[in-house]
């Protein structure tokens, strides 16, 4: 399973948490990866974490005053980046020129989507991964695998007919090991998540009890 971190904009120590990311990493078999803020990148890619963006703009080298571009991304030390998360909701024409500067650059790419229907027209623009996510789980303690199973069981079907190539991840209040677990039995290939850990008084113990089951 892939756990993907994503740290939004809480107000947590991103060093600190992608060292606990780093850690934890090295004793499970899952694969990890930690998601800070653009600014934190180059220091959070230092600890030697996989380190993922947020977000990145569908632009090249040039006069795009305040975009993030994808090769600087990769420049700061990320290999993947996050596209159209619920909280950076992009047009389906961004969605496409952000998927393909992020090729361009040499990152992997997860596009995040609000329900199985999306996620058939995000797989159609070949990201490596897309990840259902019902924005209104999130940050609410209630996993979307116990929620609406059906949702992660029909997006990981939707995927599957459009391009078996893509992964899927779902993500929506996972902050236990049962979660992931249920998420796997759903289909799903990893899982996205916020809350969990960067709002977690003891991150480290709680990336442990993600991936004990796992
Ligand atoms: O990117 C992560 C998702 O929005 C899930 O957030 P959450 O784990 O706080 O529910």
């Amino acid at each position: 399973m892939f756990v993907l971190v994503n740290l939004k904009t809480y107000p947590c120590d991103p060093v600190a948490v992608a060292e606990a990311v780093r850690d934890v990493d090295e004793s499970t078999d899952a694969r990890l990866a930690v998601a800070p803020q653009a600014a934190d990148l180059a220091r959070v890619a230092e600890t030697g974490v996989e380190t993922w963006a947020q977000h990145v703009d569908p632009i090249e080298h040039g006069s795009n005053t305040g975009h993030t571009l994808a090769e600087s991304v990769a420049d700061a030390g990320a290999v993947g980046t996050l596209i159209n998360h619920s909280e950076k909701r992009l047009k389906l024409a961004d969605i496409d020129g952000s998927v393909r500067a992020a090729e361009r650059a040499g990152l992997e790419t997860v596009v995040c989507a609000n329900n199985p229907e999306q996620i058939g027209a995000a797989a159609a623009l070949g990201p490596d991964a897309v990840a259902v996510e019902p924005p209104e789980l999130i940050g609410t303690g209630t996993p979307v695998s116990q929620a609406d199973p059906d949702i992660v069981e029909d997006a990981v079907e939707a995927a599957d007919n459009v391009d078996s190539e893509v992964s899927v991840l779902c993500g929506a209040g996972i902050s236990t090991g049962d979660d992931v677990v249920a998420a796997g039995d759903l289909g799903a290939e990893g899982v996205l998540l916020a809350s969990g850990v960067a709002k977690a008084d003891d991150p480290q113990a709680a990336l442990e009890d993600l991936v004990d089951p796992l």
